[in-house]
């Protein structure tokens, strides 16, 4: 595979943005640095991700029990957690005894909410 062939030519001494990158990079294709013993997994990403989701939890779950309403468009590269964002926020509304109604634009992208 030939991004192992170039991975492996990269220096171990990659600094932590170095690092970040590739692995947003490797995430676009769905794959990780974490199949690649040989580079660093770089510190403080899976962190930097719970974050971020948490950040998004709390502006989704306080417009919600504020009955502000609003909409709320996530975006970001495939398996960043978008619908676990989604499952998340069901989950605990209807642990809430809230009603949630999951739509989606098509029957297969239903089934993963
Ligand atoms: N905070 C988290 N804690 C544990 N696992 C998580 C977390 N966020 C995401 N995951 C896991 O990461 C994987 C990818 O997440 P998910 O399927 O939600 O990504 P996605 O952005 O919806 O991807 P795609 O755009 O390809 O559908 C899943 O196995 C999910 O359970």
């Amino acid at each position: 595979m030939w991004v192992f062939r170039v991975l492996q030519k990269l220096p171990r001494s990659l600094n932590q943005p170095q690092q970040q990158e590739i692995e947003k990079l490797m995430q676009s294709s769905r794959g990780s640095l974490k199949e690649f013993p040989c580079i660093p997994y770089p510190k403080g990403h899976v962190l930097e991700q719970l974050d971020e989701q948490n950040k998004i939890y709390d502006k989704i779950m306080l417009a919600v029990l504020k009955q502000k309403g609003g909409v709320f468009f996530l975006h970001g590269y495939g398996g960043k957690g978008k619908t676990f964002m989604w499952r998340t926020l069901a989950s605990s509304l209807r642990s809430n005894h809230e009603i949630v109604l999951t739509v989606a634009t098509s029957g297969i992208a239903s089934l993963l909410l």
